[in-house]
């Protein structure tokens, strides 16, 4: 067993300079090579005649070579390789661009088997650049590996080769027999050979099967431990009968049963030993913020700091805003800390906050700063929407030893996922609106109905609302495209709205710039918005009731639903106009999902459905260690028996100390340590 870690230099046709190009890869040993699982397959098994063919399309044909041509040099670093093949009725001519060594092993009068696209007419068919076999081969399904430079096809096989060769040496597996029977997953050694030497499609989707459960159940466990880990630290335990009265007494509308739990599960945690981490999901408007707020003062009444991070100054400003109305009547006082507070004022917040004057700040990334030091820092809210990386929040944690943090999502995603992704932190959940809210009416209209989709804009603005035009734009930087949205606002400004006032805000302006235009249209000073999507998470302005879409096909389900949240969150009816003229089919799926439906937890499950879940994350940070094999979209059974078992051994073994869960606990840490980093702490 021991070869399977050492170098893997040390394999045949490697040696070092192999060695480093597969480090770029991730792998190091013979054992990281056997988890290095192809991203998909080359099946030889089903060959056509090469007049069966279809042109262009990818196919396998079984031919014998009749004659190698000499080769054709074309220019300097371009050799054309061709040989005549025929499958005994038609023949098809093979090419080889700059390959002498795959010509070379071509030989005349030997069959192979050779999987491209065959191009030409009926009567001069030709295959470019095939991946070749030799039809006597006892594998006729091939992996296809993620390669690097320096690293070809068939080094990667044989060194594979070579790997699987020392597992079944000395085969070994964490799991025992019991638990792999129950769950009817193949042995280690053989799912790892299976997985990339498949000998059979239905044995090779065993084999993932069960790989893809060790990496689940590793992950389930990884972040359980951390969860427990984060159990056993100290924090400042704040005083149960903290008084919220004057806090609910203050606040402007009742708050609903479901922010009052979230907020007894929230105070709850603070006044626990532990440090809270907890998740607090939402959909758009369900009024998270109300919550936080309530942190806050919890926290604030027992003498702690607390930071609240928002992921633009637009928002840190807004949350600013609302922490203020909030709290500061009731004495708390309140700070805002961004890129763009003067020097002079800045100053004095890091004063205030290093002699605990100040008890709230509100931010961006501004807060991170070295110059930021608390005096008690007791509750930090972060969130996971505004895409903070780990690395981030760990760096504000470490300003106050051990401050209870409380993330916020407006993504609600289906539970069995839930419970994995954020496995390390407890969840409340928001599950109704505030009282009186009406859904959103939603229409997906073409160009063709612009005219009367304005006419209705203004209808609304008539009435007193007010309203966002959303133009995407691919490239924030780009200079046509922001000249397109500024032309766009201009035009309507002179035609469509002129009786009305039109704002502009897109994420080029300087952040003084974007504060002014939102600051007029919260005040009602302008009546509609063209935007770009910075207007995208977390923007409330409850008077705005009509929200257009353009190139509503550019944005994806969850996107779109974030989009919409900014209307619909006052009492009065909203619409949302989504235009399009694409006519694919997964656009119009989406559009008809959004006009069906407004719950977020429906959107997202159809979301993760339609692109999977590295789009739904996206570049989110949510600080999984990246998963090889699982699809966590699509093994949605693999994830709850995955779940049961996790509960199952860690009930025995709270931190897989004891020795027959050595090899797992490793697995585990070398899970976690591919993410490079070490977590959500
Ligand atoms: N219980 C309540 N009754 C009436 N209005 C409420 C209540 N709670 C919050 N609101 C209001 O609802 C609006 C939405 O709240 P908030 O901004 O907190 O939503 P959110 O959950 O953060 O949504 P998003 O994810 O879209 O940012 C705000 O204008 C807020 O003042």
């Amino acid at each position: 067993m021991d070869a399977l870690f050492q170098p893997v230099a040390n394999l045949k046709g490697i040696g070092t300079k192999r060695a480093e190009a597969l480090e770029k890869l991730g792998i190091r040993t013979p054992y990281d090579l056997l988890y290095h699982v192809p991203r998909g397959y080359l099946d030889y098994s089903h060959p056509v005649p090469v007049a069966a063919a279809p042109t262009g399309e990818p196919c396998v044909i079984r031919v014998q070579i009749v004659h190698k041509l000499a080769p054709q040099f074309i220019r300097k670093g371009m050799t054309i390789f061709k040989a005549v093949a025929t499958d005994g009725l038609n023949d098809v001519t093979v090419i080889l661009y700059n390959n002498p060594y795959g010509f070379q092993a071509l030989h005349t009068g030997s069959w192979y088997r050779m999987s491209g696209k065959l191009q030409g007419g009926l009567l001069r068919r030709e295959i470019s650049a095939p991946h070749v076999l030799a039809d006597d081969s006892k594998e006729l399904i091939y992996p296809s590996y993620p390669l690097t430079s320096g690293i070809t096809m068939p080094i990667l096989v044989r060194a594979v080769k070579q790997a699987i060769e020392l597992m079944r040496q000395q085969p070994f597996d964490w799991m025992p027999e019991e638990m792999r029977l129950e769950h009817g997953l193949l042995p280690l050694t053989a799912a790892l050979e299976q997985v990339h030497f498949p000998a059979n499609p239905a044995l090779m989707e065993t084999a993932r099967r069960r790989l893809a459960f060790d990496e689940l159940l590793q992950l389930q466990l990884g972040m359980l431990i951390r969860r427990a880990d984060n159990r056993r630290r100290s924090a400042y335990p704040m005083r149960q009968d903290t008084d919220l009265e004057p806090f609910y007494g203050a606040l402007p509308f009742t708050m609903t049963a479901g922010q009052k739990h979230a907020v007894e599960e929230i105070t709850a945690d603070l006044c626990g030993d532990a440090p809270m981490n907890r998740l607090l999901q939402g959909d758009v408007g369900s009024g998270k913020t109300a919550v936080a707020a309530a942190a806050c003062y919890f926290a604030a009444r027992n003498g702690m700091q607390c930071a609240l991070m928002a992921p633009t100054e637009i928002l840190a400003v807004q949350h600013y805003h609302t922490m203020q109305q909030f709290l500061e009547p009731l004495g708390v006082s309140v700070g805002l800390l961004t890129g763009s507070v003067r020097a002079k004022e800045r100053r004095e917040i890091y004063e205030a906050l290093a002699d605990g004057s100040m008890t709230l700040v509100v931010g961006t990334h501004a807060i991170f700063q070295k110059e930021v030091s608390f005096a008690r820092l007791g509750l930090v809210i972060t969130d996971e929407q505004h895409r903070f990386g780990v690395a981030q929040r760990t760096l504000l944690a470490d300003k106050g030893g051990c401050p209870h943090k409380l993330v916020m999502s407006a993504t609600p995603i289906p539970r069995t996922l839930a419970l994995m992704i954020y496995g390390d932190l407890d969840i409340s959940v928001l599950k109704e609106l505030p009282r009186g809210r009406l859904p959103v009416q939603t229409f997906a209209v073409t160009g063709k109905l612009r005219q009367r989709a304005y006419s209705f804009i203004r209808q609304q603005l008539e009435q007193g609302h007010q309203g966002y035009i959303v133009c995407p734009m691919i490239d924030d930087r780009d200079e046509s495209e922001l000249q397109a949205v500024s032309s766009y606002a201009e035009s309507i400004q002179a035609g469509a709205f002129s009786a009305y006032r039109v704002g502009l805000l897109h994420g080029r302006m300087k952040p003084a710039e974007k504060d002014n235009v939102m600051t007029a249209f919260r005040n009602h000073e302008l009546d509609l918005l063209v935007s770009t999507t910075v207007i995208e998470v977390g923007v409330d302005v409850p008077n705005a009731t009509i929200l257009l879409i353009e190139n509503a096909e550019r944005f994806g389900l969850s996107q779109l639903h974030q989009l919409r949240g900014r209307v619909g969150r006052g009492s009065a009816q909203s619409y949302c106009i989504l235009m399009t003229d694409h006519v694919t089919e997964d656009c119009r799926t989406r559009m008809q999902i959004m006009s069906r439906t407004n719950d977020g937890f429906q959107i997202a499950e159809a979301d993760l459905q339609l692109r999977g879940p590295g789009d739904f994350f996206g570049q989110r940070q949510h600080g999984l260690p990246p998963l090889q094999i699982a699809d966590l979209s699509h093994d949605t059974q693999l994830l709850h028996e995955v779940q049961e078992t996790a509960k199952k051994i860690l009930e025995k073994d709270a931190d897989l100390s004891a020795p027959e869960h050595g090899a797992l606990r490793l697995e585990v840490l070398r899970l976690f340590r591919r993410s490079g980093e070490n977590g959500r702490n």
